[in-house]
């Protein structure tokens, strides 16, 4: 059943230690490449992101990855193995998109679906990708999203792919991920814009840790076919959790955090959130074996926030900007409206309740606060996005009474944050 909290923040000082979980994107990438390298790679701090945990039960092949995760047995044995696996992925489209790639190369017949948002997330670019490499895959419903049925018996029919680049990187990064165990290698033809790019330069470097060597020359990637060294892959601590924690800071007037375990050169590109939060008087000073951020009254001088290659922080940077009146506009938002939810329309709304525009011209956003109001009380809507509830979480340094809708959703990449949240101070108040 779900619930909500209310969350209630006295003073507008915040001081504590947050220990992170591991990165959810590091961590799903890690467990394909350790169930691709026959024994090779061992993944280590494994995240307790959900997704992270439903794919790594999946890839186990764990009977019991999840209340929601199921799989046909006839009873028979005839059947069964003639039966494919039922395999639910729950809202996770990373893992959605990487285990499309990781059966469409295996000889097991499965049945891969998701959430109901999982249902309308497109995946019709990264099959097509895949039949033209040789897979079998068939749309369940409807064409282009999933349920997907993938059959065995793969068969290499070319090693040059031309797949689009602007709508999501997470099919790239699931090519990639297969790359050096198709037997002709594989040449990926990015064809117009790459969005959110540091993901597929973290899918490569994770590649090359374990023993994958590419090039990437233009817009073609090609990794021939080679085995994968034997290594761990560490997980580092969750920077797109972090700016949740960079958005407290801003909101206070007084703020030291520690954030242990983060370190300067991270391979995760929303490490970017240093910059972007030294607009708001966020110093992030690395020392200790992890990152302490102290907040200063500053001036609010930059206007355009280019969001492309940091999707996931847009919601962090948006509700800040517009709790503070900080009228930016914003560029590269076009993936959200096909991630958790439609998160421009929800961000749209959301922040309609205390008096602010997003207003969409083009391919820029712009705030207008010119009405902006902080209420008393505020109930914020979350849509089954993680992302909606972490980002809204820190206006309670603002407004008195703040309640947030479906509080489990955060566990799908951050399943401690409110337990965090009490640790510095914000009471926590599961609503009955
Ligand atoms: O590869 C990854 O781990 C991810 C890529 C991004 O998606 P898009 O490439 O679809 O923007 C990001 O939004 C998602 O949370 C994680
Ligand atoms: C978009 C996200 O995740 P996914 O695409 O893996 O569902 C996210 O975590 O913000």
């Amino acid at each position: 059943m779900k619930h909500n909290i209310i969350l209630t923040k006295q003073g507008k000082t915040t001081h504590g230690t947050v220990q992170l979980t591991g990165s959810k994107s590091e961590c799903n990438r890690a467990l394909v490449i350790e169930a691709l390298s026959e024994g090779k790679v061992k993944v280590k701090n494994m995240s307790d992101a959900a997704d992270a945990v439903t794919l790594a039960g999946i890839l186990k092949g764990s009977e019991d990855f999840g209340a929601e995760s199921e799989k046909l047995d006839l009873g028979n044995s005839l059947l069964t193995t003639r039966t494919p696996h039922l395999i639910n992925i729950g809202p996770a489209g990373t893992a959605m998109r990487f285990l499309t790639a990781y059966y469409a190369i295996g000889d097991q017949e499965v049945v891969l679906t998701g959430s109901e948002r999982m249902k309308q997330r497109p995946i019709g670019i990264l099959v097509d990708a895949l039949r033209s490499l040789g897979a079998h895959i068939e749309f369940e419903e409807k064409d282009g999203y999933p349920p997907i049925k993938i059959h065995g018996g793969f068969e290499q029919q070319t090693r040059k792919v031309t797949i689009k680049g602007n709508i999501s990187s997470q099919y790239i990064t699931a090519l990639l991920l297969i790359a050096a165990k198709l037997p002709q290698g594989l040449e990926l033809h990015i064809e117009g814009e790459l969005t959110s790019r540091p993901y597929v330069e973290m899918t490569l470097a994770m590649l090359r840790q374990a023993g994958i060597q590419h090039s990437w020359i233009a817009n073609v990637i090609t990794i021939e076919n080679q085995p994968f060294a034997e290594t761990e892959l560490l997980v580092e601590p969750d920077w797109s959790a972090a700016s949740y924690w960079y958005a407290i800071a801003a909101l206070s007037d007084e703020a030291e955090l520690f954030l242990p375990g983060l370190t300067s050169y991270s391979l995760q590109g929303d490490s970017v959130i240093t910059e972007l939060m030294a607009n708001f008087g966020i110093t992030s000073q690395f020392k200790d074996g992890g990152v302490h951020l102290t907040k200063e009254p500053k001036p609010m001088f930059r206007k355009i926030f280019d969001l492309k290659e940091c999707p996931d922080l847009a919601q962090t940077i948006i509700v800040v900007c517009a709790a503070l009146g900080h009228e930016a506009s914003f560029t590269g938002l076009e993936t959200l409206k096909i991630k958790e939810t439609d998160r421009i329309l929800a961000l749209q709304t959301e922040l309609a309740k205390i008096g602010v525009r997003l207003i969409e011209k083009g391919l820029v956003y712009k705030l207008d606060c010119s009405e902006k109001q902080i209420p008393q009380r505020m109930f914020v809507n979350t849509y089954d996005d993680h992302r909606m509830a972490m980002a809204f979480a820190p206006l309670a340094i603002l407004i008195p009474e703040l309640e947030i809708e479906d509080a489990d959703v955060v566990e799908k990449s951050y399943p401690a944050f409110w337990k965090d949240l009490e640790k510095v101070g914000f009471d926590v108040k599961v609503k009955s």
